[in-house]
């Protein structure tokens, strides 16, 4: 049956180091037909159409209109996408919010204005994963990319993570999002690794609270939390009078917990570790500074965590200073 399934119609590109088959109990999915390098390029892709909207915007009439001026051929290829392995689509707006990405719109005069979303045939063909091998950063175009986060060998599924928060997420809260049950090694009940895996994202998700002042939704929790319990902890978060060196150990306990987890691509580390060199640089005690920049030559992040601790409990002159500079950026009175 699957040598005749639609999907065979869809061209890849002739170096594509990767076959679409059937991913057992996931519908179809992208396997690796040869070795690819952590940083290789997987799939550069041109989005069949786009609809310069957001998602909750997008009506039937949107994508109609969009797959009307199509090119017969492009017409064709959408139709093969008949229903990702869930249930048919009965709507034109299914097909696209399944099939498709937010892209950047960074050129022109409605630069980052307006969100744009874009229909992909081919990578919204990768299926999901909670700890993937491969990953699509933000571009800056409507072509998107995904690149190897570590090295995928020859038959392995090549998947990607749907959502971005779910470094912070439990295994509870990511199938909600997803709607679907995901079986990777975080989401395998009863191992383990996955109850290690919802204690690590949730300790991640609190470290997060302790060192932004707010959740994942940008909000403060509210009196009981269930993140931050200590009440005196959670207004000192809130108040960003967390000192420099708990925000020190802090962020690297938060890289050692990604990289356990299998979830510290470069992409993260390119992300994350300015922020960390940023904390590092702001010590104004002399013991403390000398600490911090011991702790950041040490070779791995677990290393790195554990020189920090010696700076456990440790004031230094530049903690006023810090927390004033926080709470002006987020807009709150100085003084606290
Ligand atoms: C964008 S499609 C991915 C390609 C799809 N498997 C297909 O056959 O076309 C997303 C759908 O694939 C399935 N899927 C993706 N990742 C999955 C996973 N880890 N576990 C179970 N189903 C998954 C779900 O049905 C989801 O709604």
């Amino acid at each position: 049956m699957s040598q005749n399934h639609p999907y065979r119609s869809l061209q890849l590109p002739g170096d594509a180091p990767f076959e679409l088959k059937p991913s057992p109990g996931k519908g179809w999915g992208a396997f690796a037909t040869r070795r690819i390098n952590r940083g290789a390029t997987i799939l550069r892709e041109r989005p069949l159409f786009v609809v310069r909207k957001s998602n909750e915007q997008i009506t039937e009439e949107d994508v109609r209109t969009a797959f009307q001026h199509l090119p017969p051929s492009a017409k064709q290829q959408f139709s093969h996408l008949r229903d990702n392995a869930c249930v048919p689509f009965t709507h034109m707006t299914e097909a696209f919010a399944e099939n498709s990405f937010a892209i950047s719109n960074s050129v022109g005069p409605q630069a980052s204005i307006s969100p744009v979303h874009g229909l992909f045939l081919l990578h919204s063909r990768f299926n999901h994963s909670c700890i993937p091998n491969s990953k699509i950063p933000n571009t800056n175009n409507e072509i998107i990319a995904s690149f190897a986060t570590r090295d995928i060998m020859a038959g392995e599924e090549i998947t990607f993570c749907y959502n971005t928060d779910f470094e912070c997420r439990n295994r509870h809260e990511r199938h909600q999002a997803l709607r679907f049950i995901c079986d990777c090694k975080a989401c395998l009940p009863g191992t383990p690794f996955q109850q290690l895996s919802d204690m690590r994202r949730t300790f991640i998700r609190g470290l997060q609270y302790l060192t932004l002042g707010k959740d994942l939704n940008g909000q403060k929790q509210g009196s009981v939390s269930p993140i931050i319990v200590d009440p005196k902890l959670k207004k000192a978060a809130e108040d960003f009078s967390i000192p420099l060196s708990s925000r020190l150990f802090y962020n690297l306990l938060v890289m050692y917990l990604l990289e356990e987890e299998g979830l510290l691509d470069d992409f993260m580390a390119e992300r994350l570790h300015p922020s960390i060199l940023n904390i590092k640089a702001l010590f104004i005690t002399e013991r403390n500074a000398r600490i911090a920049t011991l702790a950041m030559a040490q070779e791995t992040w677990l290393e790195k965590f554990c020189m920090a601790l010696r700076l456990y409990g440790r004031a230094d002159v530049a903690d006023h200073a810090v927390a004033e500079g926080l709470r002006k950026l987020q807009g709150l009175s100085v003084e606290q």
